[in-house]
């Protein structure tokens, strides 16, 4: 997890390349096309409602220097009509605005929701090695909820308040010039204010999101582990980096804050500084006789009316910048390439990109690529490399070739560590080989789509996962078209069947968060009827009975050996017992497949084999 903190928990923003807010917003325009009718009506709605409220001040001039100069109290009645309608009008427009977003935006964040979700099951396995699933958690939450909140509030508001102030600087400016521009004097210096705060709070939002993505991780990581924390007494430690990671979000908010009520503080004091000296300015023309009291009384009420939008604009600057942060972490993600294309392109370019000389490389692959793979499970000469492996380390696998023949069970062998699970994961896709070819049947793996790798292969890892959703939904979820009978089938191989019948609602029961609600041993045997239901023509066992006693296992292994005599399999073994399910065994030492044979020939022939069958290679790790 290295690299997490470079990739993922940007913490200093100094880091990161400089970005237009702008341009990251228009990102948004594929996701909010679809209800730009309803976002242009309502921005319209708005700068209408909007120029009703400068429309007041008109009719207030009308009101003071007509009828209640003139006394006429008929007159004061219609002019205060008229207030009363013009005031109606203006709520009942920024009402409509309202209504008119409120529902597709809430399906625009549900379908960016969408998107990434999907995206994210897309991914490759390295991308979530590399990735937080705090930051990924964020990302599908908050980030998405500022973007909504950007697109209903500040995106109308932005363009409202531009308008506003446009239309109020022309009619300062028709009322008397002179006044107009003493109150737009400070335009000039506020634009440059807010556009420094820009830059800013840019940094500032970018922080503050990465952090309560950290955040997210470690309350999740707590959650999870909470069984570990328990039982090693980690509260006060957990506690304690929970408290550091609030603490710098706490201070980052605080900047936030600080840099907001800067900007507020400029945005309301110029502007009144200006009013003041209008006011005076305005006074003295009124009692010079210069300027009527209508005038003076309609100009001072648009200058008052052009404060809001005046004022909030380092506001909504600010929420349009932590709207531009929440896009680039959503792209960061959604632009993240997906693997559900064949990869025989990628291998060729990622080939070239490992330490080994290309020429060798290309000499392990061309024969493979020369001649058509035979049937069953081929490997030749497969190197790969974990994409965060430190660049001078040599590959953890190197020049695999192994032939597993169709139907033919073959046991995977090997120290800890030496990579059985690395090789286990390329045959399901979960990782591409950096060099090298595996075959299908024939059918070079890396030209299959990740629907047809899924539809061949089955796998069970040592850690069984499981979702929360019932015991049969877990199961079935390894054979799209399965039916009872493959269930109840699939629960008898794994020695299943007993303990799901068992259980309150049978196979309707709900297994619990990650299936905690079970035993380990339960959690294993259900993850291996999950790889057996669905029939595959290959299954790749990662030491599937580790947690199981040692009378469930042979049960398992009986009924196991019915399943395997009719598929190709490759099993990585630790113990004699699951070694014995094989017809061949291969050893993997140093990368490579150093030995292949029966178990009671490696066992004759190859002392390391001994070693780690007798259980004393154990002892080493
Ligand atoms: N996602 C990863 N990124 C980088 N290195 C990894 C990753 N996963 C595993 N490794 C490294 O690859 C090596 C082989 O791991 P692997 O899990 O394949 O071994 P193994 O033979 O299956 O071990 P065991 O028998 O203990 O399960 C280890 O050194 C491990 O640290």
């Amino acid at each position: 997890m290295a690299d997490t903190a470079q990739t993922t928990t940007r913490t200093d923003p100094t880091d990161l390349p400089q970005r237009s807010a702008v341009r990251s917003l228009l990102r948004l325009w594929p996701f909010a096309r679809p209800v730009r009718a309803r976002l242009f009506t309502a921005a319209f709605v708005a700068v209408l409602a909007s120029c009703v409220s400068l429309v007041i001040p008109l009719v207030l001039k009308w009101l003071v220097d007509g009828p209640v100069a003139e006394r006429d109290p008929g007159g004061a009645w219609l002019g205060g009509a008229y207030l009363l309608l013009l005031g109606l009008a203006e709520a009942l427009l920024f009402g409509l605005r309202r209504w008119l977003v409120a529902r597709p935006l809430a399906g625009v964040e549900a379908a960016m929701r969408e998107a990434l979700y999907r995206h994210v099951q897309r991914l490759p396995v390295s991308f979530h090695d590399r990735w937080s699933s705090g930051q990924l958690l964020s990302r599908g939450t908050t980030d998405l909820q500022l973007l909504r909140m950007f697109l209903a509030f500040p995106l109308t508001f932005l363009l409202v308040n531009g308008v506003t102030i446009l239309v109020g600087g022309v009619l300062l400016l028709a009322q008397r010039w002179s006044l107009g521009l003493v109150l737009l004097a400070p335009v000039l210096p506020l634009m440059v204010l807010c556009s420094v705060f820009e830059a800013k709070y840019g940094r500032a939002a970018r922080r503050t999101q990465d952090q309560l993505g950290d955040l997210t991780t470690v309350v999740e990581e707590s959650v999870l582990g909470i069984r570990i924390i328990k039982g090693f007494g980690r509260h006060r430690s957990q506690a304690d980096a929970f408290r550091k990671l609030t603490r710098a979000l706490r201070t980052s908010e605080l900047r936030k804050a600080r840099l907001l009520a800067w900007i507020w503080g400029c945005n309301t004091t110029l502007p009144e500084l200006a009013i003041g000296a209008a006011l005076v300015l305005g006074t003295l023309q009124v009692a010079d006789g210069a300027l009527s009291a209508g005038t003076l009384v309609a100009f001072l009420s648009t200058a008052l009316a052009l404060r809001w939008p005046v004022e909030s604009i380092g506001f909504l600057l600010a929420m349009s910048n932590e709207a531009a942060t929440a896009t680039d972490r959503y792209f960061e993600v959604l632009d993240e390439p997906a693997v559900d294309a064949p990869a025989r392109a990628a291998v060729a370019v990622d080939a070239a990109a490992t330490d080994t000389p290309a020429q060798d490389a290309t000499a392990a692959d061309a024969p493979a690529r020369a001649a058509p793979a035979p049937p069953g499970l081929v490997f030749s000469g497969v190197q790969f490399r974990y994409p965060d492996a430190p660049p001078d380390s040599p590959p953890l696998l190197r020049d695999i070739t192994l032939h597993i023949r169709p139907g033919e069970t073959m046991a995977l062998v090997g120290a800890t560590g030496s990579g059985k699970t690395t090789l286990t994961a390329l045959v399901p896709r979960l990782y591409d080989p950096t060099a090298g070819r595996i075959s299908l049947d024939g059918r070079d793996l890396a030209t299959l789509g990740r629907e047809e790798v899924r539809a061949l292969v089955a796998v069970a890892f040592e850690e069984p996962t499981l979702f929360s959703a019932t015991a049969a939904e877990n199961v079935l979820m390894g054979g799209e078209d399965a039916q009872e009978s493959d269930f109840r089938r699939a629960l008898e191989v794994a020695q299943a069947d007993g303990f799901v019948d068992a259980l309150p609602e049978g196979g309707a029961t709900q297994v619990g968060e990650q299936g905690l609600s079970l035993s380990g041993g339960q959690r294993q045997r259900l993850a291996l009827a999950r790889a057996v239901v669905g029939r595959p023509r290959f299954l790749i066992l990662d030491d599937p009975l580790s947690a199981l006693d040692v009378h469930t296992e042979a049960l398992v292994e009986a009924a196991l050996r019915q399943v395997l005599a009719t598929t190709t399999a490759l099993v990585v073994a630790h113990r004699p017992s699951t070694v014995l399910l094989a017809d061949r065994v291969a050893l993997l030492s140093g990368g490579r497949i150093t030995a292949v044979g029966t178990h009671h020939a490696l066992l004759r022939d190859h002392p390391e084999y001994a070693t780690l069958m007798s259980g004393e290679g154990e002892g080493a790790r």
